[in-house]
């Protein structure tokens, strides 16, 4: 059995893809029950779950006002009491709830969400995205009729004459433009204020309520209206930022052209597809499926998964993947994985669930809401009560005051910026291939101010050569003991033992069969051990020599001539002497002499850390510009190293994901490179490189850097233009439809100014 000595203590799983992602929806758009002023979350960053399947056995709803995870948080609880239910899938799009459940339970499920305040409806199968979208454009007819009227309204008010039958047409045209656009808002907001939740429906609710009350319907329409409308421009562009990952899903086709048995073709549903089989592309086809190429040659297209814009050019043992365009040639590739097992399907699967978790600036801002507007509305109720007894204003003036009050009290733009800023970094870093594992590592990122790159594997390509073998005593066959050595290094899947077998095996005249190793050893950061042609042996590094006292100053002196040109020394010895010096060479990355100077434009320092020596970490270290070097360090060194570097939450790390895991999870962000390649899931690395360019770290860190500035911008946006009306709400003129229309124009400047990141 080969050994490895890298510690691989790496647990080995997939995304997950059973994952109940549902779940996380909750706290999609303010922890779950604490988002109180956001009826605006279907417009935020939740992931929504592809349509839930109406399995056999599931129980199917349309839930038509459920459109926000507050509200998806409410029915959970509302269900919690019910028993023997099984998984709940909650498609906030397609407003739709799946239960895995007995019949037997349906009656009580649907009871329970009626209490919680929710009309449903039983469906036979999920709604199609057809029917989703024609539903969203039914809704746009209705609100634009609801404004039509509305002005009719303002209309009426405006020019007809002041007398009773005018009145009533102005009221009846206000009534029904608020039936027309604000049913939902008034049916969720009495139902939040019965349960004393101010959140932004309640608040919406009270004021149309209250201006109609009061006398002021034209307004009280023109509110609904325009409220309702916003909300449904905004969700749109939420759509449009999510789409942006979604979309990369419909990249892979439904079908593939199998081999059968007997040899022939035939298209089938890639679903259908199993590991194994054997699938062809023809030039200008989309891959249906991940895989090795078994026939043919071919450039691919891979920017829909690593990002990369350049084809790369592929042949028989290359990887390929699903979402990819095949170019030139037709290619033959055996299938490697399952169609929802694909690397692209991960992708998607890791952008979904990292929109579900709440960036640091989106918890500040929920925390900010959920005590701004309760605060604005005791301020409303303040004026309306307390001028009019103090300061002697006539009461329906104070009323209307403290109603345009509440209307500028809505957080509408505040609270649905973050996400979208949020979810168009997390989109806009997919499209590069950079696949960050939520928006707080987007915004940690920025923070970095070193940054710990493991040598090989991440600045160097990690497939180092036997370049110089050197044999230290006369006595020796060199043929048959290239044959021992050979036997020994072949053992361990170290790059360093690799690179020394297959250089021997290479130089082998006759088909020699490697030898029996009897108790092989590898020893962590030194080297392998065992038992060949009845020698007791080792292969190791200079260190591991040194211990046990096999060290020469000349064999020191011919180390180092070979180390100061960047290459790793390993010996061989029995337990006398040392045999044989080994030199391999490891190529530094393309990118990587680039990628160190963007790091360090930036104002990140770039630190080397490695288990190879000293000399010849030095020696690479320089060619690409580094200067702080840590060398000689064990898994665990490099762990501890990493936590000394700098300050708690500067220090990034990156790393291929294998033997770094402990570091790569000690760091503030770890990177992983060439995440597409390999079928390890980077699980401790927050952030995965598909491709191996190591200059999208430096890309991570400005994306990071923008989107920070933008949610700032936003925040200061958002709260600036209320601040503003809230000023000429109290001292001037500034009437409920006007706030509203400044709130609308907010938010959607603010989700135009987060959408921006989408734009390459
Ligand atoms: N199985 C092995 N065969 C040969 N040499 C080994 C082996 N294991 C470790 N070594 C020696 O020990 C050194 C340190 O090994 P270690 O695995 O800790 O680091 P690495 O992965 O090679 O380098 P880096 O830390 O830069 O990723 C190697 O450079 C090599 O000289
Ligand atoms: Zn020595």
């Amino acid at each position: 059995m080969p050994s490895h000595s890298h510690p691989h203590s790496h647990p080995h799983g997939n995304h997950g893809h059973d994952h109940p992602h549902a779940h996380d929806h909750a706290a999609a758009c303010g922890s779950a029950g604490n988002c109180n002023n956001c009826n605006n979350c279907n417009n935020c960053g939740d992931a929504s779950a592809p349509t839930p399947a109406a399995a056999d056995g599931a129980l199917l709803l349309r839930i038509p006002a459920m459109d926000c995870p507050t509200e998806e948080a409410l029915i959970r609880q509302a269900l919690a009491d019910v028993a023997d239910l099984g998984r709940l899938q909650f498609d906030l799009a397609a407003r739709t709830l799946a239960v895995d459940a007995p019949p037997a339970t349906w009656g009580a499920v649907t009871a329970a969400v009626a209490r919680a305040g929710f009309t449903s409806e039983l469906l036979s199968a999920p709604p199609s995205a057809e029917a989703t979208a024609s539903a969203r454009r039914r809704e746009r007819t209705r609100l634009l009729a609801a404004l039509a009227v509305a002005l009719g309204a303002e209309l009426l008010h405006a020019i007809g004459p002041d007398d009773a039958v005018w009145h009533a047409a102005g009221m009846l045209f206000a009534a029904v433009a608020i039936a027309l656009s604000g049913f939902a808002v008034l049916g969720k907001g009495l139902a939040s204020l019965a349960r004393w939740r101010l959140d932004i429906n309640a608040l919406m609710s009270v004021a149309v309520i209250g201006a109609f009350v009061i006398g002021q319907w034209p307004e009280a329409a023109m509110v609904m209206a325009l409220y309702s409308l916003a909300e449904l421009i905004e969700a749109a562009s939420v759509a449009r930022a999510r789409q942006a990952i979604t979309g990369l899903l419909a990249l892979s086709p439904t079908q593939a052209e199998v081999r059968q048995p007997d040899g022939s073709w035939r298209h089938m549903d890639a679903k259908a597809v199993a590991p194994g089989d054997t699938v062809r592309v023809k030039p200008g086809e989309r891959l249906a499926l991940d895989g090795t190429v078994s026939t043919g040659r071919s450039a691919v297209d891979q920017s829909p998964v690593t990002g990369e814009s350049i084809p790369v050019d592929k042949g028989p043992g290359d990887p390929v993947f699903a979402g990819t365009v095949n170019q030139s040639g037709a290619l033959e590739f055996r299938v490697t994985r399952s169609a929802t097992d694909t690397v692209l399907a991960g992708i998607i699967h890791a952008v979904e669930a990292a929109q579900s978790q709440r960036a640091p600036t989106q918890r500040f801002v929920d925390r900010f809401a959920s005590i701004y507007t309760p605060a604005v509305f005791v301020l409303a109720l303040a004026v309306a009560l307390g001028a009019p007894l103090l300061l002697g204003w006539p009461w329906l003036a104070a009323a209307y005051k403290a109603l345009v009050l509440l209307v500028i009290a809505c957080p509408c733009a505040l609270v649905i910026s973050t996400p979208v800023t949020v979810v168009s970094g997390l989109a806009a870093a997919a499209r590069r291939g950079i696949l960050i594992k939520g928006g707080v590592h987007l915004e940690q990122a920025r923070r970095l101010r070193v940054m710990a790159l493991d040598k090989t594997g991440t600045l160097t390509a990690g497939h180092p050569r036997l370049v110089a073998q050197q044999w230290m005593a006369d006595d020796l066959d060199p043929m048959r003991w290239r044959r021992v050595a050979r036997s020994l290094a072949a053992r361990s899947d170290h790059p360093v033992s690799r690179a020394i077998a297959a250089g021997l095996a290479g130089e082998a005249s006759e088909a020699q069969q490697p030898l029996p190793v009897d108790d092989f050893g590898a020893e962590v950061g030194r080297g392998v051990q065992g038992r060949v042609d009845g020698h007791e042996l080792i292969l190791g590094n200079h260190r591991w020599l040194h211990e046990r006292g096999l060290c020469t100053p000349a064999l020191e002196a011919a180390m180092q001539a070979h180390e100061a040109q960047g290459h790793t020394v390993s010996l061989l010895a029995d337990a006398h002497r040392v045999l044989a010096l080994f030199a391999v060479a490891d190529t530094p990355r393309a990118s990587a002499r680039e990628a160190v100077a963007e790091l360090q434009a930036l104002g990140v320092r770039p630190v080397m850390l490695t288990g190879d020596n000293p000399v010849t970490a030095q020696a690479i270290a320089a060619t690409l510009g580094i200067t702080d070097v840590r060398a000689q360090l064990l898994p665990h060194d490099k762990q501890a190293a990493v936590a000394a570097l700098g300050e708690p939450g500067t220090v990034g790390m990156v790393g291929d994901g294998i033997n770094d895991a402990p570091s790569l999870a000690a760091a503030a962000v770890g990177f992983s490179l060439g995440a597409a390649g390999t079928d390890t899931a980077k699980e401790a690395a927050d952030v995965l490189v598909m491709n191996d360019d190591l200059r999208r770290v430096a890309e991570t860190l400005r994306l990071s850097r923008r989107t920070h500035g933008l949610l700032w911008q936003n925040i200061t946006l958002a709260l600036g233009i209320k601040a503003v009306f809230f000023g000429l709400a109290v001292f001037g003129s500034a009437t409920m439809w006007m706030a509203v229309f400044a709130d609308m124009g907010a938010s959607l400047l603010v989700v135009g100014n987060g959408l921006r990141l989408l734009r390459r």
